[in-house]
């Protein structure tokens, strides 16, 4: 195989689209089918792929899964093996997860595990979700996929490499993504009381929507409303007949979820009152918290400790989403951050992870797969 940073910004030049990863599953398969073949059995399922690596004295079987899709972002990194898909980047480290996922691979191709592994690379991690379909399709079709314990890492700009920061219990949180559409009435913009304008309707709605942070949940939890777009209106001189927010809610828990929308619910009602319009609400993909097994964040964080140049945190929760938590809700298993050392966050064009952390993270997980 070439080296990891090569097969990283191999991966960095082709992000796709949830469920659209076609590119990146070829670039997948070819990797695992040109190394030896004696312990790997590899399957496909829409655009992911699972391998499963039979270990040599197996008492049990150990997953690890890597999520392989990119986002809606226009790259601004200027490197030299930026993304040559025009809109789409690999701005949330799924480059290098995959990258460590096939370096595992590789690894265990090569000296056999004494535990039996299954390495899954899932579509559609950022939207609308691969990991509860995928799942599903294990469990009637192909419950051999299934292992005992199961793991996984995010990278975390903020941390050095060397960093394997997680905990037991909540990791991330619940999510629902949110869609809401306004339907009022368009018309000449110097006669705007001849009209129902979406645009000054829907600024509304997002400052009312806030209050449900700061009004309604328990100020001792949490819980985060984002709108990252909002849409309206054709030109200038038009008032906008409709509006659209896209956003995302974050919470603690799945009963604090339930009362966000109903307040999100309410608060789209009185502004179908006040602005004499229509709206509607639509949830998109919701995920499942990540909650760590006790036991085996406990494994890990331990394995961390003496792990030659490498620091163990005990990371606070984050309101990040990630579907692994359907995994985690079936099966015991782990999530950690690893440290990427960057200026820049997940989600951001001009994100750089620190290619350090695919050697890191490679060997490390590794060899803590090889302790259990
Ligand atoms: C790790 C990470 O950044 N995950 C995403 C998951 C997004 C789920 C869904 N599309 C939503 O926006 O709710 C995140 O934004 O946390």
């Amino acid at each position: 195989m070439d080296t990891l940073i090569q097969i990283r910004r191999d991966l960095h030049q082709i992000p796709e689209l949830g469920f659209q990863e076609f590119k990146t599953q070829k670039y997948l398969l070819n990797k695992v089918q040109s190394l030896p073949q004696d312990y790997l059995t590899i399957s496909t399922w829409k655009t992911g792929i699972v391998v499963q690596i039979a270990g040599s004295n197996p008492t049990k079987t150990v997953g690890w899964r890597t999520d392989i899709d990119g986002l809606p972002i226009v790259e601004e990194t200027n490197l030299p093996f930026a993304s040559t898909h025009e809109g789409q980047m690999h701005a949330c480290g799924h480059d290098c997860h995959m990258t460590i996922a096939l370096a595992l691979v590789q690894a265990f191709a090569t000296n056999q595990p004494k535990q039996n592994v299954i390495v899954y690379f899932q579509p559609a991690e950022e939207g609308p979700g691969g990991a509860e379909p995928m799942l599903e399709w294990i469990k009637s079709e192909r419950p051999d996929l299934l292992p005992d314990e199961i793991y996984a890492l995010h990278i975390a700009p903020e941390h050095p490499v060397g960093t394997v920061a997680t905990r037991p219990g909540l990791l991330f949180a619940n999510t629902s993504e949110l869609f809401i559409d306004l339907k009022g009435l368009g018309g000449h913009a110097a006669y705007p009381h001849k009209t129902r304008d979406m645009t000054v309707a829907a600024a509304n709605l997002i400052l009312q929507l806030q209050t449900i942070i700061s009004r309604n949940v328990d100020p001792m939890e949490s819980a985060v409303i984002t709108i990252g777009k909002m849409t309206s209106g054709t030109v200038q001189n038009i008032v906008a007949e409709n509006a659209r927010l896209e956003g995302t809610i974050r919470t603690l828990n799945a009963e604090a979820m339930k009362e966000v929308k109903r307040r999100i619910e309410a608060i789209c009602k009185g502004i179908e009152a006040s602005f004499e319009c229509s709206i509607s609400i639509d949830y998109g993909s919701m995920y499942y918290e990540v909650n760590n097994n006790e036991d085996c964040a406990n494994k890990l964080l331990s394995f961390a400790e003496q792990f030659e140049n490498c620091k163990a945190v005990l990371s606070p929760a984050a309101m990040t989403g990630e579907d692994f938590g359907y995994f985690l809700k079936e099966i015991p298993g782990a999530l950690y951050w690893a440290g990427a050392n960057c200026e820049y966050g997940l989600h951001h064009a001009k994100i750089t992870p620190d290619e350090d952390l695919l050697a890191f993270n490679a060997n490390f997980v590794e060899q803590f797969i090889r302790s259990l």
